[in-house]
Parts: structure tokens; sequence; C-alpha cells
């Protein structure tokens, strides 16, 4: 072959090599950029994947966090809720009902918000009520009620928030369980008749508030509360339970929504259940108006046994601490320390704002009444009001007298008794079992008239004008101020009659001069608006300036002054300006009734001043035949005054000088009979029995008077006695029993004989005391129907009607009288202007017969049963 070719050949294939080496070349390096581009790609994708991982994490995280802090933020949110929520509804206010607990220590001093149930997430669901707001509950969330009541009332101080329930449909049957707290007071059951009453009281309430302790410095009572940390005034919830507001009369309507408008700032809230309360917000089983969007769920209600306990544990706090004050409080800490020349000053109880009130009587005020529904504490006043006083001032400087008209026996623990022989030494008179006996109300009054002249006349000799002027310028002289308290006074002045008369004018004359002298009048009584005396003289009413008004009295303070229907048990309304509402103090009282805590009190008041006790005045004490003798006068029975002195009939020898007992009372004529020839001295006396009843007493009588060595005539018949009076020498008293009886049996000169002694007989010497059975038979036996009665200067009548006694009184109508046991009415009209009551003295114990028949004594007595008795008893 060719070179050429051979080197063509050479050459060429050298080329293909090259060629071919460079694109093995190119390829490898093709192959290997590829490879470093799939390489860097796949660096990139899983730097770009790790990026992604990277970024997903931090994303992750960042999520994690935001979720993190919206939680914290969501959880102390939440927190701040609950916070918010427990600091205005703590403990009994949205405690749980299994640990459920009213809080009777540390209290709310104003309304907190009240747990009704849940919102979604647990947050508890408040109300607003007391002290906030109104509220009306639908008529299916009913069962909220008593759960809502139980929370109000168990979180504030137990008695500072009172309940009215007006549930005209089941008459309260719905707050049933809650009973323990009407019985203390708290809750109140409105009658369908009572509404008008409550709600005019609550307006008034309302408007004392705003008056009184608002006054313009405070919005609402709860700032007041929130200021103080106490409430001055109890709030008050009104509960209208389907009360219908709809069909209410116009001013029902009217107040309700002056209430509604005005209430809360002065805590008065109203809740209605199945009426809508224009304005207030409501409460259904899943909403409750006040917190729009918000579902709540209704927790379940307390369960009844609960409430019940709940109830009662509110009640008993609220008792105890009404109660907590003791009759000690009152007390000074060294006994009879005072000075009354200027006034008597003492703590009767404690304020709402924990301090003491005083009572003082003094120039002013210088009379008190006392008034208060049966049960409310009137008596128990007195006794704090009495212990205050006697710890404080001796006896030199105060002077008790104490009545009590009650049936029963007050200030019985204030004179001796069998038991404790100790008496109040302050005390100068105590009359207990007085009853019916308002005559021992005008011997008392009497009595201090008479003192108020002594005064007066010793004021003038030392030209003083008040008491403390006296007591400066007599200094040998103790001049105490004197207090009369006259319990169930109303009794006093019930009748228009001559006693009332008589009383209204001494406690007018009393109260009005009274007051310069130290002479202080208390009245108490359990409804002063019924005395029609009382009102009748504003004048004399407007002296007691000083008003105490228990829970419910009524027309005690002035018109506009509702304080007494809202306060609570064991506390009044202390007022010293006539009962103006602005001179209010609502005061809680102690308990001073028992023996026991005032005994040891008593014992050592006596042990220091004892002094000569009280006088007592006894309604049911009969008084024994008193010692002394006279010749000139005989003892008809006891007056009713002070000294308790004998009534006496002179034996003067003007003409007529006789005495006729009346009535069919057997055992008091005889007494009377008896009373009369038992003290006199140096008559002789001539006994005659014209009723075989009597014959016996009669020769008991005898057999006394010889004893005593009287000189007896005995006559079996009235015509002997007659007959025989001219042939005696000497003074000689005529004892006849059943007059009438005797001359029944004789002709018509006998009477005439009869009345010739009477009307003759006194000049010489010979009186007649005579018990005729009855007024007409006494007039038959003066000579009828048209008789005069100057045969008889003097009567004593029994069971004789006043009416029946106008012909023998100057009066024409005879005197006021309506007999009663034991007592009698005695007329001298020689010295008597009008006749006065008197009590037959018991001569048992002289005739050596035992006590009277009447007492359960062994004296049978056979007049009492005899026919002609009962004859003589129908006649009348
Ligand atoms: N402040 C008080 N604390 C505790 N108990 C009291 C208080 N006040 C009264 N009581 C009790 O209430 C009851 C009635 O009181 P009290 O007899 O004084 O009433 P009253 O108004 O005089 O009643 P009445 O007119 O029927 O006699 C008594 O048992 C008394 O002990």
């Amino acid at each position: 072959m060719a070179l050429w070719k051979r080197r063509l050949v050479d050459d060429l294939r050298t080329r293909i090599a090259d060629v071919s080496a460079r694109a093995d070349a190119l390829d490898a390096l093709r192959r290997g950029e590829r490879d470093r581009v799939v390489r860097e790609a796949v660096e990139a994708i899983s730097e770009g994947e790790r990026k992604l991982r990277t970024l997903a994490e931090v994303h992750e995280r960042a999520r994690a966090t935001l979720d993190k802090r919206r939680r914290n933020t969501l959880h102390a949110q939440a927190a701040e809720v609950h916070r918010e929520a427990s600091r205005h509804a703590r403990g009994p206010a949205a405690q749980p009902w299994p640990v459920w607990r009213p809080a009777t220590d540390a209290c709310q001093a104003t309304g907190p918000l009240i747990r009704v149930g849940s919102t979604a997430g647990e947050t508890p669901a408040l109300v607003e009520l007391t002290d906030r707001s109104h509220l009306s509950i639908d008529s299916g969330a009913v069962g909220a009620l008593p759960g809502i009541l139980l929370r109000a009332m168990g979180s504030v101080k137990p008695g500072d928030l009172r309940v009215h329930l007006y549930d005209p449909e089941s008459l309260g049957q719905t707050l049933a369980a809650f009973a323990p707290l009407a019985r203390a007071g708290l809750l109140t059951f409105i009658g369908p008749s009572g509404l008008r009453d409550t709600l005019d009281t609550l307006v008034e309430h309302v408007r004392r508030v705003n008056a009184d302790v608002l006054a313009g410095q405070y919005g609402s009572l709860a700032e007041v509360a929130a200021r103080n940390g106490a409430t001055p005034e109890p709030r008050h919830l009104l509960v209208l339970h389907k009360a219908r507001l709809g069909d209410w009369h116009d001013q029902d309507t009217d107040q309700l929504a002056r209430l509604r408008r005005t209430g809360t700032a002065a805590g008065v809230t109203i809740l209605t259940v199945g009426d809508d309360l224009e304005g207030a917000p409501r409460l259904t089983t899943t909403s409750y108006s006040a917190l729009p969007g918000c579902a709540i769920e209704l927790d379940p209600p307390p369960p009844a046994r609960l409430i019940t306990t709940g109830a009662a544990a509110i009640a008993d706090a609220h008792h105890r601490s009404a109660n907590d004050l003791t009759l000690t409080d009152l007390l000074p800490e060294e006994y009879g320390t005072g000075d009354s020349a200027s006034g008597l000053t003492v703590p009767i109880g404690r304020g709402r704002d924990g301090r003491p009130v005083d009572l003082t009587l003094g120039d002013n005020p210088p009379h008190a009444l006392v008034g208060g529904p049966s049960g409310t504490g009137k008596t128990n006043l007195l006794y704090a009001w009495i212990a205050a006083l006697t710890t404080k001032y001796r006896p030199k400087d105060l002077e008790l007298y104490l009545l009590d008209f009650k049936e029963g026996v007050s200030f019985a623990r204030y004179a001796a008794g069998k038991r404790d022989r100790t008496w109040l030494p302050n005390a100068r008179l105590v009359g207990i079992n007085i009853n019916d006996d308002r005559e021992f109300g005008l011997a008392m009054l009497r009595h201090l008239k008479d003192e108020l002249r002594q005064r007066a006349e010793a004021a003038k000799r030392h030209e003083a004008v008040k008491l403390s002027e006296l007591r400066r310028a007599d200094p040998d002289n103790d001049w105490p101020r004197i207090v009369a308290v006259i319990d169930e006074f109303q009794v006093l002045l019930e009748n228009r009659d001559s006693v009332t008369e008589e009383a209204v004018a001494l406690l007018d004359d009393l109260a009005r001069r009274g007051r310069s002298q130290g002479i202080h009048l208390i009245l108490a009584s359990q409804d002063v608006a019924g005395i029609e005396a009382l009102w009748g003289r504003p004048s004399l009413v407007a002296q007691f300036s000083l008003r105490i008004a228990l829970p419910k009295a009524r027309r005690l303070l002035a018109d506009n002054n509702h304080a007494a229907d809202t306060i609570p048990r064991h506390h009044a309304v202390v007022n010293a300006e006539s009962g103006q509402a602005e001179a209010n103090q609502i005061t809680a009282l102690p308990d001073a009734g028992g023996a026991e805590t005032w005994r040891p009190i008593q014992q050592a008041l006596w042990e220091r001043d004892s002094g000569r006790g009280p006088v007592l005045f006894d309604g049911e004490d009969i008084p024994a035949l008193p010692r002394r003798d006279d010749d000139q006068s005989i003892p008809i029975g006891q007056t009713i005054d002070v000294e308790g002195r004998p009534a006496v009939f002179r034996l003067s020898r003007s003409p007529g000088r006789n005495l006729a007992v009346i009535g069919t009372r057997t055992a008091e004529a005889h007494d009377v009979l008896a009373s009369a020839a038992l003290r006199l001295r140096g008559t002789a006396v001539a006994l005659c029995s014209c009723d075989s009843g009597s014959d016996a007493h009669a020769m008991a009588l005898a057999a006394a008077l010889e004893a005593r060595g009287t000189e007896v005539h005995w006559y079996d018949g009235l015509e002997e006695l007659t007959e025989d009076w001219p042939r005696r020498d000497g003074p000689v008293l005529n004892l006849v029993y059943a007059v009438d009886a005797g001359t029944a049996r004789m002709d018509a000169a006998a009477r005439a004989e009869l009345r010739a002694m009477l009307v003759d007989g006194p000049e010489n010497r010979c009186h007649t005391v005579g018990w005729w059975r009855g007024v007409p038979r006494l007039r038959d036996d003066l000579g009828g129907y048209s008789a005069r009665f100057d045969a008889v200067d003097g009567w004593v009548a029994l069971d004789c009607h006043g009416s029946e006694l106008a012909p023998l009184t100057p009066s024409n109508n005879g005197p006021t009288w309506y007999p009663r046991t034991r007592r009698a009415l005695y007329f001298d009209r020689a010295h008597h202007r009008v006749p006065g009551v008197v009590i037959p003295y018991d001569t048992a114990p002289d005739l050596d017969i035992g006590p009277p028949a009447f007492l359960g004594g062994p004296l049978t007595d056979p007049v009492r049963d005899s026919p002609v008795l009962e004859g003589a008893a129908d006649a009348q």
C-alpha cells in the first residue's frame, strides 16, 4: 500500500483517535459536569429540604410558643375572672352546696354578687342583688330562688338583710323551708292584704334612709357600709313571687315603681319571680341579661335540709349577735356613784355603731312613753332601765314607784318575798296583782302630787326653780329624783269615768310640774294608739318627749316615723325628740329578765342601803284589822293609798250618824260589822242577828268582844233592840246583822221605832251599824220609795252597782262602781265629796275563826247559803 495511503490511513487513524479521544474527553467532561450538576442539584435539594425542615421546626416552635402564650394568657384571664368573681362572690355567695355554710363572723358589709350557675369554661355565673340591682327571675328559673336567697342572706351579717315575701298564690309555701328566719324576724310572709302596708313601710324606709342616713353625703347605703365596715341600717329584699304585677292597683304599682327607682341605693331591692320588673336584669334557665351572649347553666337548688339548717344557723347567729349584750354591760363598775342633781342618765343598750345608747330623764326630756305589742319586751326594757338606774343612783338620789297593771307580778322581785327577803332599796312603792284596781294607780298619783306640792313649797321657800337648785339650797334634805313607772298604764285610763278623769288630771299635773321638781313618769303600754284619754290631750302627751318604741309599736313615734316597723326583735327605737325621725336611735337591748341575773345585784344593793323597804300594793292581799283602839271612830276597811290608812266612820252625836252595810256578800259584811266593834274603846256593843245564818258570826264576835272587856248586849230580835235602846246608859254601838230580815217580821209601828232609833240614837250616843242586803231593802226600811236616807250618814256598798247607789250619793247617776271581790265603796255624807274604795279587813284572826271561807279557810258561812239570802240576791 502506498505510503501516502498508509500515511493517510495513519493520519486518519490519528485524527479519529484524536477526535475519539476528544469525544471521550468531552464525554467524560460532560459526564463529570452532569454528575456535578446532579450532585449539586441533589445537594441543593437536600439543602432545601433541610431548610424546609428547619423552617417547619421553627414554625412549629413558634406555633407552640404562641399556643403556650395564648394558653397562658387565657389562664391568666380565667384566673383574673375567678379572682374577680371570688372577690365579689366569695364564701357563702358562691360556695358549692356540699360545703356551703352561712358566714356568721367574717360577713360582708355590702351585698355580694351571687352565684347562680356557671358559664361555659366553668366560670361562675354571678347575678347582682342586694345593694346593686333588682332582679327578675323567669318562671322557668324559679328553682334558682332558694339558692339566691340562701346565698344572699348567708353572706351578710345575720340580721343585715330582711326578706319580705309576697306569695299570693302559694301563701309562703314557696319558702317554707326558710321558716327559722321568720321566727327570728328576718323573713316576713306578707299576706294578700298586707301588700300595701309593706310597700308603704318600705317606701317610708327608703325616705328615712335617704333623709337620715345618706343625708346628701353618701350616694348609697353600700357606700356608707363600705366606708364604715358595717351597715347602719338593715337591707330589705322584697320578693314578689308570681305576684301578677299587671293586676295591681295603681297605688301599689306607683309605690313599687318608687322602690324600683330609689330602693337600691337605700338598701331595698326587689326580686320578682314570674313577672318582669322594668329595668331589672332577667335570669332565665340559660341566660342572665346582664351578661349578654353568655350561655349559663344554673346550679341545682340547695337541698331542703341545707336550707333549713342554714336558715336556723343565720337565725341563731342573729339572735346571739342581738343578745351578746348582757345586763351587766349596762351597769357601772362601781355601784351608787351617780349624782342625780341635773338628771338621770343611764345606758339602756347598744346602738348600731356599737356604742351605748343612753336614756336621760331630767329637765328635758322629763318623762317617757314606752310602747310595743305584747311580748316585744317592754317589761324586759323596764327591768334593764331599773337595773341601770338603781346601780348608778343610791336611794338618796333616786326613789322608784313601780306599778304594774298587768295580771302578774312583774315588779314583785323588787319587794321582799317569801323566798327572797331582800328588796330594792330605791323602791318606795311596788304594786303587784293590781288587775282591776285602778284606784291603786290613783293612789300612787295622788301621793306623787302630794310630794310635788311639798317640793314646790320647799322650792319656794328656798327660791329654787329647779331640783338641782333646791338640792344646793337645802343640802340637809335629800330631795331624790322620783321615777314612777306604770306598766300597762292604759288600764288606768280605759274607762270613761271619774277614775280616768282624775288619773288624767293627775298625770297632766305631774307631767307639767314634775319636770322641774324631779318627778318623772315612765308610762308603758301595749298599745299606746288606743288610749283615747291620752290622745285627746296633746299637751299631756307632749310632755312625754322620750319615746321608746319596741318592734311594731304603734303611734308612739311621730306619724311619719315608721322605724319601729322595721327594727328586729330585742331592739328598740329610742327617741328623745317626741318621736321625730331624725332623733331615732336603733338600740339593741340586753336580756334583763332572768331573776338569777337580777338577784345578786339586788342583794348587793340591799346589803349596802336596805332602808325601810317599799310599800307593797298587792291587789290580792287582804289587810288585817289594825291594832289601834279608838273611842270616837270605827274602822271600815283599808283605804287604797300609799300609807294604807284605815277608812273610819266617826261616831259623833249628830243625827243620823249610823252606817249601813249594803250587799249580799256575807263574809265581807260580817268583816265590816266586826271591824266596827272590835277596836271601839269604852262603848258597849249591842248585837242582834236577824238571820240564823249570821248567828254563828255574831256569837263569835260577842265572845271576842267580851274577851276584850267590852260590854256586850245580845238581842234575839230587832224589835227588842229598838224598844230597849232609850233605856241604856252610856255609849252603845248597835250591830245588826241582816236588818231587812228583821224588819220583814215587823209591823209598821215597829219599823217606825227602828227609824226613830236611827234618827235620834246618835245624839244619845247610840249608833247603829246595820247590814242590809240590798239598797231597795234599806230604802223600804227607811220609809219606802220616797224615803230620805238622812238616817244613815254613811254606807259601805259591797256587791251593789253604781246606779243603785244613786239615791245615796250627791251625784244623780250614782258613783262609777262595779262590784269586785273584797272591795267595797264607802261614803260618809258628812265628810266625803265622793265615795271611795276600801278593802274590808280580814277580822277572822280577831275572832279566832280562821280565814274567810273564800280563801279556803275553815269558816263555813251559813248565811251565804241561806234561802233568805238567795232571795235577797234575786231581789237585787
Ligand atoms: N332584749 C331581750 N333579749 C332577750 N330576751 C328578751 C329581750 N326582751 C324580751 N325578751 C324576752 O321576750 C319575752 C317577752 O318579753 P317581755 O315580757 O318583756 O315582753 P312584754 O312586752 O312586757 O310582754 P307582755 O306585755 O306580754 O308582758 C320574755 O321571755 C323576755 O325574756
